[in-house]
């Protein structure tokens, strides 16, 4: 039995979470550097969370230079089962309106300037990323921002671009001709670093534009996606709470296995590691490596 510990990352304009009891805030350091802020230690009913501003509180970070393998590694570090990742997105369909929150359920990933593992040479691992993101975990969400009567839609296809600059209209015809259905510039490689460490993830995103595409909708800009997010920040509230009070005590095993990812997904020999990566490795390698 796992006791289960809620991580929540907050996007733009998320940068605490309301209603925490016995609030601690505190410095984790990781081999991989400096998480984005303070984790916040708190809990909600019987629940403990722990949260992180993934810009840091000020939005000091850009989409490309967060330092997300720290962030995964310290939310490890601080016993986090169920990770849930809120985002602002723009909408690639008119029935995808602002305000709506998306349960997304499928990544594309078009970054290209971030570090995406935690493995590489000295011990190499291939998780699957077929399914990113924790269905019983993203249901939970699905259940909870129901009991609320929030706007929401179960599925969605994120695809993550580099940024910072928003899309060309071109970009976004492409985009959207491909079928996906919203864009933001986080999600990635932050799923795939929370399944190499066995970390249950699923991803908020909350709707706060139509990108460029759309005939009837001004062009994106920050202005409007603060707008849309500050306006629906109770309602974040509102729907983060209501998943932590109802979230059982111990962690639920994922029925995709992302809870036990690295089970047959590490190729180098025991004897061929490096054994100062594997020093790195300790939190993201711990449950594998305790046998
Ligand atoms: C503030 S607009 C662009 C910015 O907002 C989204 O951030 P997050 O996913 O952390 O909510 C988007 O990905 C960009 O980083
Ligand atoms: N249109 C957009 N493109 C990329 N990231 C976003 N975050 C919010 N809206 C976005």
């Amino acid at each position: 039995m796992t006791r289960a510990v809620v991580g929540i990352i907050g996007g733009s304009g998320v940068y605490d979470l309301p209603g925490l009891a016995n609030l601690r805030r505190e410095r984790v350091t990781t081999p991989w550097g400096e998480p984005s802020d303070e984790l916040c230690f708190g809990e909600l009913g019987a629940t403990q969370a722990v949260f992180l501003p993934r810009h840091g509180r000020g939005h000091r970070l850009s989409p490309s230079t967060i330092n997300y393998r720290a962030n995964i590694d310290a939310m490890k570090r601080a016993g986090v089962t169920d990770l849930i990742s809120v985002s602002a997105c723009g909408s690639f369909k008119s029935e995808l309106f602002p305000g709506l929150f998306v349960l997304i359920d499928q990544f594309v990933d078009r970054t290209f300037t971030r570090q995406s593992s935690f493995f590489g040479d000295g011990c190499v691992a291939h998780v699957s990323m077929a399914h990113p993101i924790a269905p019983l975990l993203s249901a939970r969400i699905g259940a909870a921002a129901k009991a609320e009567g929030i706007d929401h839609i179960a599925g969605g296809t994120y695809v993550c671009m580099e940024g910072p600059q928003f899309s060309s209209y071109a970009e976004s015809l492409t985009y959207k001709g491909a079928g996906y259905d919203v864009i933001g510039m986080t999600a990635m490689p932050e799923a795939k670093l929370a399944r190499e460490a066995e970390i249950s993830y699923a991803t908020v995103a909350m709707v706060t534009d139509f990108d460029c595409w759309h005939p009837e909708h001004d062009n994106v800009d920050i202005a409007s996606v603060i707008a849309v997010v500050q306006k629906n920040s109770a309602t974040v509230a509102r729907l983060l709470a209501r998943v932590l009070t109802d979230f059982p005590r111990e962690h639920e095993p994922c029925p995709i296995g992302s809870d036990r990812a690295l089970d047959n997904a590490i190729i180098t020999a025991p004897e061929a590691r490096d054994p100062e990566l594997l020093k790195k490795l300790d939190a993201v390698m711990g449950r594998v490596n305790a046998g």
